[in-house]
């Protein structure tokens, strides 16, 4: 199902946080549940951030739209995390369930799941800790070379962008281009953590239709590489076929990457 490409303005205008949550998030219904998703990144991001001992000062969650989950495992191995996206409404969302305020999308299992991957710690503990953490939701562009000028950030520890790149990009081209801009926020050494849903043309969320750059195993490989990073762990998993669920959003697997910058391009 192709549509015309919605970029950056169209989530500025149109993109509606709640439904995307329930639709992808719901943790009956969400399609980003039933599929594995959700449970992969939570298990990928707790072995990253634990067995891989990836750490540091300071990690900025880029096109984190509306969601937090994210940021439970890497709030335990950072000292800050800074939220970037380009819509206000996502920011204004993410802000808000940082600080869990009343009315918002209820993570409470989500957040139980992750203190049981590390063992430890209870759910009113983390919310703590991620409020402490997460210091502020920024705009960003990933489409800009600077992508958060006019501001200047000295450059962090470790970049994550989970599902926001592919929404981002009209092409391959500004997949790869998007790439380096995001790597120029980042120290020599430092991580690049992305997922991905793969082979996806189009998704439903709030009742509109939003592009989706189809994306495959073999070109993220070289975009990472060719980007200037060496691919630390790759993992991929297939969903399986349901129509009215591809109807909504019609990747058929998901990845996930943690890169080293090795040099900049
Ligand atoms: C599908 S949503 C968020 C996905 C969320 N991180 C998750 O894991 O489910 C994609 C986000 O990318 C953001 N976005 C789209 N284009 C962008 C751009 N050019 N620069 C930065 N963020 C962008 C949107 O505002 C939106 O919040």
């Amino acid at each position: 199902m192709a549509t015309e490409f919605t970029g950056k303005d169209i989530y500025q205008e149109e993109f509606d946080p709640w439904g995307y949550l329930d639709t992808y998030y719901n943790l009956k219904s969400g399609i980003l549940v039933t599929d594995g998703f959700l449970d992969f990144a939570l298990r990928k991001l707790h072995e990253t951030f634990t067995v891989r001992g990836v750490k540091g000062e300071t990690l900025i969650d880029i096109g984190h739209g509306p969601t937090i989950y994210q940021d439970l495992s890497a709030c335990e191995s950072f000292k800050e995390i800074i939220g970037a996206d380009y819509a206000d409404c996502s920011r204004e969302y993410y802000e808000k369930s940082v600080k869990n305020e009343p009315g918002i999308f209820d993570w409470t299992t989500v957040i139980q799941a992750v203190c049981d991957l590390e063992g430890k710690g209870t759910v009113e503990e983390k919310r703590e800790k991620l409020k402490r953490t997460v210091k502020k939701s920024i705009k960003c562009d990933v489409t800009k070379s600077s992508p958060v000028a006019p501001l200047v950030l000295p450059r962090v520890d470790c970049i994550m962008t989970l599902g926001c790149l592919e929404c981002a990009c009209k092409d391959l081209d500004s997949y790869r281009n998007v790439l380096k801009n995001i790597s120029s926020l980042l120290k020599v050494g430092g991580n690049l953590i992305i997922t991905e849903i793969l082979n996806c043309t189009s998704y439903l969320s709030g009742g509109k239709r939003f592009s989706c750059l189809s994306l495959n195993e073999p070109f993220m490989r070289s975009a990472i590489t060719e980007a200037g990073f060496a691919i630390i762990d790759l993992e991929v998993i297939f969903r399986k076929y349901d129509k009215e669920q591809y109807n909504t959003c019609n990747h058929d697997s998901s990845l996930f990457v943690l890169a080293r910058k090795l040099r900049d391009i």
